[in-house]
């Protein structure tokens, strides 16, 4: 080893076809100490200079069989990877069929992945949490040595390098590399103990932020003794107070904030600035969004009976430190969050971290204060609505091992820990998991295979599992990652679930009720105004406007072959299905009832909102959605809004069915509980039955009881009748009949298979060329193609058919369903075909997309 000379596998950044293999390259000398599986270096590629990460590294042959370029340049000190990741990205690149360099660059932040200059210096946070011990540059070297002592570096290898960095204060990382070539464990070590930091040029756009802000000058009260005395002359800056004193907690804001608000100028702020009511100041924006905010501490409550047992059988499985699964099914208000919590604790104990997914970290401010109140500084958040440099710091955090917790959507499943114990994914069956741009990936595949690792424990919780996961349970197939099914079906503070009533509109129509509310919900909302508890209403947004449907009777137009609703094509005026091409014109009349009352459904929060300020005057109303959530902090802003009890409604949709706890909402109305049903999508009922189950799970949580409405067109429908009896059990059953019957997940699993090309003739006869192809193929190999078939070992593909957006930038798109079952590699003979086809000459500018497992058919 000492001798001979060192090669770097490494998997260059050029996402194409044949560059998705190592590449070798010598290690000089210099660099030897600091490359491991994982490291980041430049190589020489062609005539460029390109990125790579480090696979593996390997003895040089002796004699060299060729003449081998080396490495240019190591690109950071601690590698962004880890062996493991960059294990798990070769896994990730057959089980979705991507390139090895996508799966990598989607484990680490963008922020890496520009070419900054970075830097290394003594840690802020290590001078920040030891003020005492604050390292002074031109101090004695005495006093230095016992500082250092003092803090455990009494390894004189530390001090050379500490003295070394501090002397300049920020040492270029190429350089320490470059004066320190041997002692690359030892300033790992200094960076993971976080006594070194490494940091960005201060002058890139990572660098400190800094933003106009507007804060009070004067305390609370004084303001608001200030508010009531307003000349009412001064009536914008009156706004302005008032605007600010609302949101104290939130202080400071940003000027540009206020003024986009309220529609004022900067002069009227000014104007109050003269005043001495506000200070107008440039602030640094916080790199940590959390820091500075207060999170109540919390302490383990005692546990129920049900949730003792859950506990249990979980931590025997994580004190084995090998790998498990558990699906947690648990109702709305089962207590899940606290199992997490006391999980976790344990899990921290035995020096090990924590991961914690949640499906739109935004969307989910609740989860986040209850984590940072039980574990406070260990927590880290990976925020998507973080800035690049916020992202890399939280990250940063992890991979230096100073958080022992991870809290993040779908991507935080990558989060660099070294001793992962735990990985919890809340609310599992949402779809969001999943991505749905190359590396096409699921967040639940990748978190188990990690625990496979890591031989940590995976918890998938949610009130209303996937059929996929619940199904796998339950079977408890030869899988070895099947989970292990635990159940939690009441609810930890001893109430029962929500009274569900199944409103027909249908009827509410023949009764000659044409508003959007039915005479119950609207009488409902009048109580809960009077009695002044709170009211949630949902408002089903997807499937907008796609379907066509009978007012009068519910008919929905569906395919005949397919067993999914028709989507209504606006350009051709007919009505298509998605899956086989089928196709149809618009009907006039109802051909069910005859009726003309059939048309395009949809409705909009907004005009919901102008509804209900008709309907009750002087109603206040939260609404979210996403116009009125694009700026940061504002789901939170809204939801504290609500909880505070400054509004009687919170109207919303989807968002607002998920994971909220508030003691006074003992109403919940959904205004149209069917619209996802119309989807062309196999999973329409599923998900209609999820959002029904979470949305009602919101009501009478605490000491009042609660009541939901359902609004629906097909009250006879399976997935909205057991919903409202809470009846998840007899769901599945029905849905499972189904979805036996028609061929679909988890019977079989799909890929779907997206062809583009200009040329729309090109496109149809390479798209059926790949079908047959594919098709031929499976043959020789012995598989059927007829889901029919009681075989195990099948592969049957439908279409090509137009994609349901059959252009993109004049791009036509074709597509295939290949449906498979069986011990076969159906994932990677699609993908061989795929590669075969974008190869051959012909087809240079054809683009083959493969979504294993996809979640959106549309
Ligand atoms: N052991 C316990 N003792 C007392 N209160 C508890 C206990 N466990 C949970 N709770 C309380 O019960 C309520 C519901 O718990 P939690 O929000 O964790 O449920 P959940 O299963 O995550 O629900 P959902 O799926 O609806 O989000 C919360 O107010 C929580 O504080
Ligand atoms: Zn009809
Ligand atoms: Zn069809």
């Amino acid at each position: 080893m000492e001798t001979g000379n060192l090669v770097a596998k490494v998997i260059v950044d050029v996402p194409a076809k044949d560059t998705d293999r190592t590449f070798d390259y010598l290690i000089p000398d210099s660099m030897r100490p600091w490359i491991e599986p994982g490291s980041r270096v430049a190589v020489p590629f062609g005539k460029r200079t390109v990125q790579a990460f480090v696979i593996s590294v390997v003895p040089a042959d002796d004699p060299p069989k060729y003449r081998m370029r080396a490495i240019q340049e190591l690109l950071d000190l601690v590698p962004p990877l880890s062996g493991d990741l960059v294990e798990l990205g070769k896994w990730m690149s057959e089980r979705y069929a991507c390139n090895q360099i996508m799966a990598l660059q989607v484990m680490i932040p963008t922020a890496l992945k520009g070419k900054a200059e970075r830097y290394i210096s003594i840690a802020e946070q290590h001078e920040l949490t030891h003020p005492q011990r604050t390292i002074q540059p031109n101090q004695g070297d005495e006093l230095e040595w016992a500082l250092l002592t003092d803090d455990g570096m009494s390894d004189p290898t530390e001090r050379r390098i500490v003295s070394f960095i501090q002397e300049k204060e920020q040492v270029p990382l190429q350089q320490l590399s470059r004066r320190f070539p041997e002692e690359a464990e030892v300033i790992k070590s200094l960076l993971r103990r976080g006594v070194l930091q490494e940091s960005q040029v201060i002058k890139d756009k990572l660098g400190k932020k800094t933003m106009k802000s507007v804060d009070l000058a004067i305390g609370i009260d004084e303001a608001s003794t200030a508010l009531e005395q307003f000349s009412t002359k001064a009536q914008r800056q009156r706004e302005v107070l008032a605007f600010l004193l609302e949101r104290s907690e939130f202080l400071p804001l940003s000027l540009k904030e206020v003024m986009t608000s309220l529609s004022v100028s900067a002069a009227t702020v000014k104007a109050l600035e003269d005043k001495g009511y506000v200070l107008l100041e440039d602030v640094e924006v916080f790199r940590d969004p959390y820091r500075g905010r207060h999170f109540k501490p919390t302490e383990p409550l005692p546990l129920t009976v049900e949730q003792q047992s859950v506990y249990e059988r979980i931590i025997r499985q994580l004190d084995t430190r090998e790998q498990g699964a558990y699906l947690l099914h648990g109702v709305t208000g089962s207590g899940k969050t606290e199992i997490y919590l006391q999980t976790i604790q344990r899990c921290i104990k035995q020096n090990r971290q924590a991961i914690v997914l949640v499906p739109e970290i935004s969307l989910t401010p609740q989860m986040v204060e209850r984590f940072k109140g039980r574990f406070g500084d260990q927590v880290a958040v990976m925020h998507s609505r973080l800035s690049g440099g916020e992202r890399y710091d939280e990250w940063r955090k992890i991979r230096e091992g100073r958080v022992k917790v991870a809290i993040g959507a779908r991507s935080a499943v990558f989060a660099p820990f070294r001793e992962l114990g735990l990985i919890i994914m809340d609310e599992e069956h949402e779809t969001s998991y999943k991505q749905e741009e190359t590396p096409k990936y699921h967040a639940r595949d990748v978190a188990i295979r990690r625990a496979h690792q890591h031989g940590a424990v995976v918890i998938l919780g949610s009130a209303t599992p996937s059929l996929e996961s619940y199904y796998a349970a339950r079977s408890q197939s030869n899988d070895e990652f099947a989970p292990l099914l635990l159940e939690m079906p009441t609810r930890a503070l001893g109430n029962t679930l929500p009274e569900v009533h199944i409103m027909d509109m249908r009827e509410e129509l023949r009764a000659g009720n044409r508003s959007m509310f039915s005479r119950a919900l609207h009488n409902g909302i009048a109580e809960r105004l009077e009695r002044k508890e709170q009211t949630v209403l949902l408002l089903n947004r997807r499937g907008h406007s796609t379907f066509v449907m009978c007012r009068s009777c519910g008919y929905v137009a569906g395919c005949p072959h397919c067993d999914i609703s028709l989507t209504y094509h606006q350009r051709s005026n007919n009505l298509r299905c998605h899956y086989c091409g089928y196709s149809e014109p618009v009907p006039q009349t109802c051909p069910e009832c005859g009726s003309e009352h059939i048309r395009y459904f949809g409705t909009g929060t907004q005009r919901v909102e102008e509804e209900l300020a008709k309907l009750f005057p002087g109603i206040r109303v939260v609404r979210m959605d996403v116009d009125t959530t694009t700026e940061k902090n504002a789901h939170e802003k809204l939801l504290k809004q609500f909880r505070d009890k400054k509004a009687d409604v919170l109207l919303g949709t989807q968002m607002v069915a998920k994971g909220l706890d508030f003691p006074d909402v003992t109403l919940v109305g959904v205004i149209t509980a069917d619209s996802a049903l119309n989807l062309p999508d196999f999973r329409a009922a599923e998900k209609t039955f999820q959002l029904l189950t979470q949305v009602a799970g919101r009501a009478g949580r605490h000491q009042l009881p609660g009541e939901v409405f359902v609004q629906s067109y097909t009250p006879e429908h399976y997935s909205v009748i057991h919903a409202s009896r809470h009846d998840y059990a007899s769901f599945v059953r029905e849905e499972l009949k189904h979805r036996r019957n028609l061929h679909y997940p988890p019977y079989c699993r799909l890929i779907l298979v997206t062809f583009s090309h200009e040329q729309l003739p090109v496109l149809v006869r390479l798209a059926e060329n790949y079908s047959a192809t594919l098709q031929g193929r499976a043959r020789q190999r012995g598989w059927f193609g007829n889901m029919d078939r009681l075989t195990s070992d099948v592969l049957d593909i439908l279409g090509p058919v137009a994609s349901p957006i059959s252009r993109i930038k004049n791009r036509y798109r074709f597509q295939c369903m290949i449906k498979w079952r069986g011990n076969i590699d159906a994932i990677s003979l699609a993908q061989q075909v795929a590669d075969e086809m974008a190869e051959s000459a012909q087809a240079q500018k054809l683009l083959i997309s493969l979504d294993v497992d996809p979640q959106m058919l549309m």
